[in-house]
């Protein structure tokens, strides 16, 4: 009796399933069997990525929230957090895996596990990171992906040739000697903190070189523009480190949003603006045919093509109606270069997209940069003295005089202090990769869907590299020193095909303002390096700014 209510029970519901299944519609059907074999699908990556990931040296997560709560700290603690657990989890190995919510993260600093990375034309991917950029910068050259990517670093590499280097000098120059000035005032002071006065000295250059605007940052730093380029910095930071903001549907909540959106309409308007004025220059230039313009397929002599082939042209217009030389922005350039070459016309929002990444990467980082050189010098009176000398010979003793482009390139051991700097305090401390595909590192396989963060401000200590790595030894970079040592060792402009394009600019802009600075001044450092709390933030920064004191030099 009880096994015939069992089997009448089964073929009951064989048959409410059969019944179902042949009621559906083939549509339906096809759907979802799409969707399941996508859930299969998913799973099975998933499982996979996990299994590859969980391989790495690392600390251990919890289910779904991972490691958030190992930097769940205060927003001065994170970046020791972070280079605390690359010290701690898979040292020898040179890579550890962290996972925030679902998303699988590896930091490495060893340049063999950097370089398959960074070399790669496939993984030039930025990180999520870089997405709260995109409401100022869009997707300007350092936000970019794909094609648009390759064809905007074609267009704007020439721009940063050095024979339009040159063109900049006067503004580098003009620009240090109103910091000198402005420098008076602390003279003999205990102690000052000189973050802040480098900060607008460099926002004045990459103004007037971007976009050939004088805004007068040191002059007047309670600028709109000014404020508003500080303003919309702390605030995309402010996102970027509290994931709850991560959300545009919780930002738009906050009353950050607000502020964020009065920002973008002054710094979009005022690029616009310029844009417009430009394009109209340009055009009634041409249309004057002054015969000082010079046209990109015109076979003069004033076309000018280097190495590797690219034309350097300064594009046009070489001198004004009074002889005098023009100074061209690199928006100029921009302009010109999109009318002159077939297919590459970029609109007015392109071009803003790209004179806005010019002004956010080429002043922060730059003031860091000059920062850090400054107070590294003042704590190292005798290597300071060395540069004084180089300075005076090469100026044959002339503290009055800007120097020239040669000038500056004669600095050989001012450079190596520059580039020691950005060993110890690189501008940029972690440089983040989004994987598109798998990848091999040393021996382990990094899938897809990870996000790759090179710790440049590790990479830069690590002790098999460089002897005592956290002294500032300038020597370290004098040429038979560097033979040998492996390209991925030194990184502060990343490398590989998504390098900095605004290197040669950055180290002769720095060149001109440290040179400019230790002609008139002797530094001396206030701040214990040991003492000051670094900010991973956008750019690697002191808390509490860098205090040092300047005496007149005799
Ligand atoms: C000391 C100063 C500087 C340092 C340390 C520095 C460092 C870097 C680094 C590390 C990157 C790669 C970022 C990444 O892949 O996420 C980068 C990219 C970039 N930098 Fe610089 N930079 C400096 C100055 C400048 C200047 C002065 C400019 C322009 C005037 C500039 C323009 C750019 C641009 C446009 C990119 C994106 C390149 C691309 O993705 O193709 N940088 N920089």
């Amino acid at each position: 009796m009880i096994e015939k209510v069992a089997y009448i029970d089964h073929s009951l519901i064989m048959r409410y399933y059969e019944k179902i299944f042949f009621s559906i519609s083939p549509v339906t059907l096809a759907v979802i069997i799409m969707i399941v074999s996508w859930i299969i699908n998913y799973n099975r990556k998933r499982a996979r990525m996990v299994r590859l990931i969980n391989k790495i040296p690392g600390p251990p997560a919890l289910p779904l929230i991972g490691n958030a709560i190992e930097i769940n700290v205060e927003h001065d603690e994170v970046f020791s957090r972070l280079t605390g657990l690359r010290q701690l989890f898979g040292r020898k190995q040179g890579l550890n895996k962290g996972w925030l919510f679902g998303t699988p993260y590896v930091m490495i600093s060893k340049p063999e596990c950097v370089e398959p990375i960074l070399s790669s034309p496939k993984h030039i991917d930025k990180s999520d990171d870089y997405t709260y950029l995109q409401p100022w910068l869009g997707t300007g050259l350092l936000t970019s992906f794909g094609q648009k990517w390759h064809s905007r670093r074609k267009i704007l590499t020439p721009a940063f040739h050095f024979k339009i280097l040159e063109d900049f000098m006067d503004i580098f120059n003009e620009q240090s000697s109103v910091l000198v000035k402005k420098l008076e005032k602390e003279i003999d002071r205990d102690s000052f903190n000189v973050f802040p006065y480098v900060t607008l000295c460099t926002l004045d250059i990459v103004c007037e070189t971007a976009m050939g605007q004088h805004v007068n940052a040191q002059g007047d730093k309670d600028s709109e523009y000014v404020k508003a380029v500080y303003e919309i910095g702390s605030i995309i930071l402010n996102r970027q480190t509290k994931f709850w903001l991560h959300s545009d549907t919780i930002f738009r909540l906050t009353s950050d949003y607000h502020r964020h959106q009065e920002c973008i309409k002054i710094l979009h308007g005022f690029s616009y603006k310029v844009i417009r004025e430009k394009r109209d220059m340009i055009r009634s230039e041409r249309m004057n045919n002054n015969n000082n313009f010079v046209s990109k397929n015109n076979n003069n002599n004033n076309t000018k093509i280097d190495q590797n082939g690219n034309h350097v042209d300064k594009l046009y217009i070489e001198d004004d109606n009074f002889g005098k030389k023009k100074r061209l922005a690199f928006l100029d350039l921009l302009i010109t270069a999109s009318d002159a070459q077939k297919g590459a016309h970029l609109t007015d929002e392109d071009i803003r997209e790209e004179v806005d990444t010019f002004m956010f990467e080429g002043h922060d980082t730059t003031s860091a940069a000059v920062s850090w050189s400054l107070l590294l010098l003042g704590g190292n009176p005798k290597i300071q003295e060395r540069v004084f000398h180089e300075i005076d010979t090469i100026m044959c003793g002339d503290r009055d005089r800007a120097p020239t482009m040669s000038e500056l390139h004669d600095m050989k051991y001012l450079e190596c202090c520059i580039k020691e700097a950005l060993r110890l305090y690189p501008s940029v401390p972690m440089i983040g990769r989004h994987l598109k595909e798998d990848i091999k590192i040393d021996n382990y396989i990094v899938p897809a869907g990870t996000t790759a963060l090179i710790v440049t401000y590790m990479l830069h200590r690590r002790p098999e590299i460089y002897k005592n790595p956290d002294r500032f030894d300038p020597d370290r970079f004098l040429p038979e020193n560097c033979v040998g040592r492996h390209p991925f060792a030194y990184i502060p402009f990343s490398a590989g095909p998504r390098n900095c394009i605004g290197q040669k600019f950055a180290i002769l802009e720095e060149k001109a303002i440290i040179s400019a600075v230790l002609r008139k001044y002797r530094i001396e450092a206030v701040d214990r390096r040991e003492d000051l709390t670094l900010m991973g933030e956008l750019i690697l920064r002191p808390k509490d700014g860098l205090r040092v004191k300047i005496t007149k030099r005799e």
